[in-house]
């Protein structure tokens, strides 16, 4: 029996529990709530022996089978689920330890060699062949296409979540994927690499608007009952459990690769490059977990709600409420997000331990807090709480010329000319700012390094045109992504648009397919 006790919504006013597969085909609560597992399974300290040679694959089952019961997916299935998710990535170890700047204890974790260079790769290709898993099993006595289910994917995207799902679920038979993204405010390649994809069941659409605005579609989507009974919507955003799930491996893996290098007695620090809070919430669930990580610290552009409520206890969407808040367009596109839709997941278990010890009394006050930011954009936590999330995470707030300065910095200060993309890039310089202040200079730090820099090439080139002997198609640009500027790109442009409207071309574009 798992030691979590089951799935629940952070909004739950009931008992009610869910299976695994439950969370992961219907993405969202009814409740608007998102999925957590009721308690987080604590590993005995032998796994620190026992794990810390084991493979991407192998780690990643051995955490998996601590939130999936074999009832649900046997665990040769789900080994062959883990194998065939991480067969697609570029380097034999998934996910590889990059020595920066080993003098000042500075290391990259390189998640972006999967198939569409960003982070979003190591949770979304598992993510879509749990999907066709899951349908393959349900479907599995249909005799007629009337019969079968299926699933429509609906996303929203500021860049690199909508390419890493099409390319978990292209060709995936029994589901649609379709993607929101906000017009004008993802890079080329991002957009490229969307609406390239010519498999029928593959939909991008440009909205005119935010990512917050996107995703605002998308849970409204997953809120509109008939339209979700009618065409089964499934999540592939961080509202997805499965995607905090498969985020956990690189987590371990990292630290036990770091410790071989630099010795097990070592104290080691994460620092995340951050705005949906879905990727440093995986490292809290593997530092709760028992992961012996000495701290975890969230690293935000000028969006910078996460980093607001570290230093002061209040989530609010602008530190000024006399005037609207607005998400500001930053080097670091991907992270141009107001509201951290995944934090509510992190509340939820800081009230479990500070406010109550009843699930339905923390979902109480859930909706109290989700409620008042939706009204008056803000809401305090009691000291306790904020005490409480200081003991896990510090925050640093990097700005624009900060982000440039780095890849300067990172570009001229090796032989390698190792090149950052913006958002790593952020990570980097939060790191060296605890580097600077921290007492014990023995201390290690895994920042990581969320995408490939060829995805955002203003940037990059912002930074290191004046350099002689740069050159982003030679030294930066892989083969296959030069490729994608000769292909034609299909979206579909949503202007003024609205819930009705967007539902409307979800509804088009699935007669079509049907045809
Ligand atoms: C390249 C990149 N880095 C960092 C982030 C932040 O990750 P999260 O949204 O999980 O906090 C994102 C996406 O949000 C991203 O696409
Ligand atoms: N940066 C993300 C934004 C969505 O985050 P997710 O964790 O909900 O997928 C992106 O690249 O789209």
């Amino acid at each position: 029996m798992l030691q979590i006790g089951g799935y629940r919504s952070t909004r739950a006013t009931d008992d009610t529990t869910y299976s695994f597969e439950d969370v992961v085909m219907m993405g969202l609560a009814k409740d608007g709530g998102l999925f957590l597992p009721s308690k987080i399974p604590k590993l005995d300290s032998s796994f620190l022996q026992e794990w810390k040679d084991l493979s991407f694959q192998d780690l990643a089952f051995k955490i998996m089978e601590h939130y999936v019961s074999s009832d649900e997916i046997p665990y040769d299935d789900l080994k062959k689920l883990i194998e065939r998710s991480y067969g697609t990535f570029r380097a034999d170890d998934v996910t590889p330890i990059k020595p920066l700047d080993e003098k000042n204890g500075l290391y990259l974790l390189e998640l972006f060699h999967g198939p569409t260079y960003a982070f979003k790769d190591v949770a979304l290709q598992f993510v879509g062949n749990l999907f066709e898993y899951f349908l393959q099993k349900r479907n599995a006595g249909a005799k007629t296409l009337e019969e079968r289910e299926t699933l429509t994917v609906v996303g929203a995207t500021s860049g690199d979540t909508g390419s890493a799902a099409i390319y978990g679920l292209r060709g995936k038979r029994d589901v649609s994927v379709f993607i929101l993204y906000p017009t004008g405010r993802i890079s080329p390649i991002q957009e490229e690499q969307m609406a390239t994809v010519e498999d029928g069941n593959v939909h991008t659409l440009s909205v005119d608007g935010t990512f917050d605005d996107c995703q605002d579609y998308v849970k409204q989507i997953f809120g509109d009952v008939e339209f979700n009974k009618k065409h089964h919507v499934g999540a592939v955003n961080s509202i997805n459990w499965a995607r905090i799930l498969a985020q956990m491996t690189y987590y371990f893996y990292s630290f036990f690769q770091l410790q071989k290098k630099v010795g097990a007695d070592s104290k080691i620090k994460f620092v995340v490059p951050s705005g949906n809070f879905g990727d440093i919430l995986a490292g809290y669930f593997a530092k709760e977990m028992g992961l012996p990580a000495e701290k975890l610290i969230i690293a935000t552009n000028e969006n910078d709600i996460l980093d607001r409520f570290i230093k002061t206890g209040r989530y609010e969407k602008s530190s000024d409420n006399s005037k609207p808040a607005e998400v500001k367009a930053t080097y670091s596109p991907a992270m141009d997000i107001l509201i951290s839709s995944n934090f509510e997941r992190y509340l939820w278990y800081l009230v479990r331990q500070n406010l109550t010890d009843n699930d339905i009394e923390a979902g109480k006050i859930l909706n109290e807090w989700m409620q008042k930011l939706k009204t008056e954009g803000t809401f305090s936590v009691p000291d306790s709480v904020l005490e409480q999330a200081r003991k896990t995470f510090a925050s640093e707030r990097v700005t624009n010329e900060e982000t440039v300065e780095t890849i300067k910095s990172i570009y001229s200060s090796n032989q390698e000319k190792y090149v950052l993309d913006p958002h790593t890039a952020v990570g980097v310089k939060a790191s060296y700012r605890n580097i600077e202040n921290d007492a014990n200079k023995n201390i290690k730090y895994i920042s990581l390094s969320t995408a490939h820099p060829a995805k955002f090439a203003e940037v990059v080139n912002l930074s290191l045109s004046d350099y002689d002997g740069y050159s982003f198609e030679d030294q930066v640009l892989p083969e296959e992504l030069k490729k994608l500027a000769t292909k034609q790109k299909r979206f579909i442009l949503v202007k003024e648009p609205s819930l009705d409207k967007i539902k409307n071309i979800i509804i088009e574009e699935l007669a079509k397919e049907a045809k």
